[in-house]
């Protein structure tokens, strides 16, 4: 058994597992449990008290907390430690969205002046585009953006992008490209005009094979298109840790936004990554952006954990995956344009979390980071609630709405909020069999039929769930949000003793694809790899089954 597992906090949980009444009690004898189970922060509402958690359940997950120096993990992140310990780096997402007068020190280097500089940097281009002033090789505006990238140099910047649509400039279009499958950029090459179309590579690394093999596909599109190698610099632009590399790609050196090792890609939306974020919804509002989250940086790492918006979403989701056996977390907004969140939050958590062991090498014995999936309220009502409600699997849910539509049209919000409202209501109180046979009374219905149907109707309720409201989806609030879960993740994996931060297991998968790849362009044969192996590339040779 790990220390975690074997100690007094963990097993009193364990224990307390087995005693906590059901929700529909825990309401029925507790009239001010709203008041007591939620907080507001940073433009946020937090509605905890649909969980399956009394006074007693909270003291020890914070005591839980406290035993595994939480508080300490915090401030040694914020303080720029290495807690990256298998890189080597330090993790600072969060100066990124500091302020000009903050001083945070990184390997020694006070990292804040080179962070303002990005941003006037991407100031200056943000300006220059949508002014019209950066002109393509024929001397036209730049009407189209096309930003190549994947994963968190994709993810942060299309999700928010959409989230952020109210607030976009109407003269630029802005076109994501992520996928090696090459129908990706050809169905958006198609709708383009190389003469005002500027692309931005966006690669931590800048040696992601999809992000390269894309780049120079568009390369050879603008050049066949009538473009000119010396036009290049017009329009194409790169975000990357790896400046050498972009510019032995070809990238003007002018044209080349940094970022830094201590940001992981997931977390890297705040940086130059955002460059499309920024030309859609101008500078100004990057900045609330970037101010929204900051806010919820002070919250996390300031406020008594009991009343600390990350940490008591990350202690319930762990209360249900540790104790609870729970598999999956869901998210689900009630907001259109928010309906990307639950593909970001994805990588955030189940990249960072996705780990089976501790800090020091240990196989962990007990479950780390659940599957995170969702979609956009109330669509799914119509697809996979059904489970929610009545499946055999606990999936603790997230419901995220803003109180405002930014498109207020006749009853559309008021019905949005009723379903978001009744279905957290429906997954805490459930229909016992009595209530479903109560419902049934005065069908004409045979009394055995009644009792099977009724039967088939009863829903256990004591579903979990957190309903996170905002009053309008802004840039502030948005950047709020997306920080809440980035830290809420953070507490998990504190909690767990794993990296958070790095992800060696994404590597093999490429490293195999490389050598099938090798072989294929080689023309090699396979009888070396497994038979299933040897079996698809060669149906993949022959290109039909
Ligand atoms: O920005 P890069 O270096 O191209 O990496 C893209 C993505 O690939 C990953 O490394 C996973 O393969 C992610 O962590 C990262 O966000």
């Amino acid at each position: 058994m790990t220390l975690l597992t074997q100690s007094s906090t963990w097993q009193a949980l364990s224990a307390h597992s087995k005693n906590v009444p059901h929700m529909r009690e825990l309401f029925a004898t507790d009239a001010a449990r709203f008041n007591k189970m939620s907080l507001s922060a940073c433009g946020l509402l937090l509605d905890y008290s649909k969980n399956r958690a009394t006074a007693e359940t909270l003291d020890l997950l914070f005591a839980l907390a406290s035993n595994s120096q939480l508080e300490a993990k915090i401030k040694a992140m914020f303080a720029g430690e290495i807690i990256n310990t298998t890189e080597k780096r330090a993790v600072l997402h969060t100066a990124l969205r500091s302020t000009a007068e903050q001083s945070i020190i990184a390997e020694g280097q006070d990292i804040v002046p080179e962070v303002q500089q990005t941003l006037n940097k991407m100031q200056g281009f943000v300006s220059s585009v949508t002014s019209g002033q950066w002109k393509g090789y024929t001397g036209k505006a730049i009407t189209d953006i096309v930003s190549i990238g994947i994963g968190g140099s994709f993810l942060g910047p299309k999700i928010v992008s959409q989230a952020l649509r109210p607030y976009w400039n109407p003269e630029l279009k802005c076109h994501f490209v992520a996928n090696v499958d090459g129908t990706s950029i050809s169905e958006k090459l198609k709708l383009l005009d190389p003469e005002t179309t500027l692309f931005i590579m966006s690669s931590k690394s800048f040696g992601t094979q999809e992000t390269l093999t894309n780049t120079l596909t568009a390369r050879e599109w603008f050049l066949a298109k009538g473009g000119l190698q010396s036009d290049v610099a017009k329009h194409f632009v790169a975000v990357t840790s790896n400046v050498a590399k972009a510019t032995d790609f070809g990238i003007d050196s002018d044209n080349i936004f940094p970022m830094w090792d201590w940001v992981g890609g997931r977390y890297s939306l705040w940086s130059a990554i955002g460059l499309p974020i920024a030309l859609l919804i101008g500078m100004d509002n990057f900045r609330a952006l970037l101010s929204g989250a900051h806010q919820m940086d002070e919250h996390f790492a300031n406020a008594p954990l009991t009343e600390n918006m990350p940490v008591i979403m990350g202690l319930l989701s762990l209360w249900y995956g540790n104790f609870f056996n729970a598999q999956s977390h869901v998210v689900l907004t009630y907001d259109h344009y928010l309906r990307g969140l639950p593909a970001y939050f994805q990588q955030l958590d189940m990249e960072s979390n996705g780990k089976s062991v501790t800090l020091n090498g240990t196989d962990v014995d007990y479950s780390t980071g659940p599957v995170i999936w969702g979609g956009e309220g109330t669509n799914g009502q119509h697809a996979y609630h059904q489970l929610l409600h009545q499946g055999t699997a606990l999936i603790p849910a997230d419901f995220i709405m803003p109180l405002q539509s930014h498109n207020p049209i006749g009853e559309h919000h008021d019905q949005l909020a009723s379903n978001c409202f009744g279905q957290t209501q429906a997954l805490m109180q459930g229909r016992t069999f009595d209530e479903a046979l109560a419902e049934l009374a005065n069908s004409a219905l045979p009394a055995a039929k009644k009792q099977l149907i009724a039967k088939h109707k009863v829903m256990p309720g004591n579903k979990p769930s957190n309903t996170l409201l905002m009053d309008k989806l802004t840039p502030s609030t948005l950047g709020a949000l997306i920080a809440l879960y980035e830290h809420r993740t953070f507490v998990q994996g504190a909690i767990w003793d794993i990296n958070s931060f790095d992800q060696w297991g994404v590597e093999l998968g490429k490293d195999l694809g490389n050598d099938v790849l090798a072989r294929i362009g080689a023309g090699q044969d396979c009888d070396a790899l497994d038979a299933s192996s040897n079996a698809l590339i060669n149906l993949y040779r022959q290109g039909k089954i």
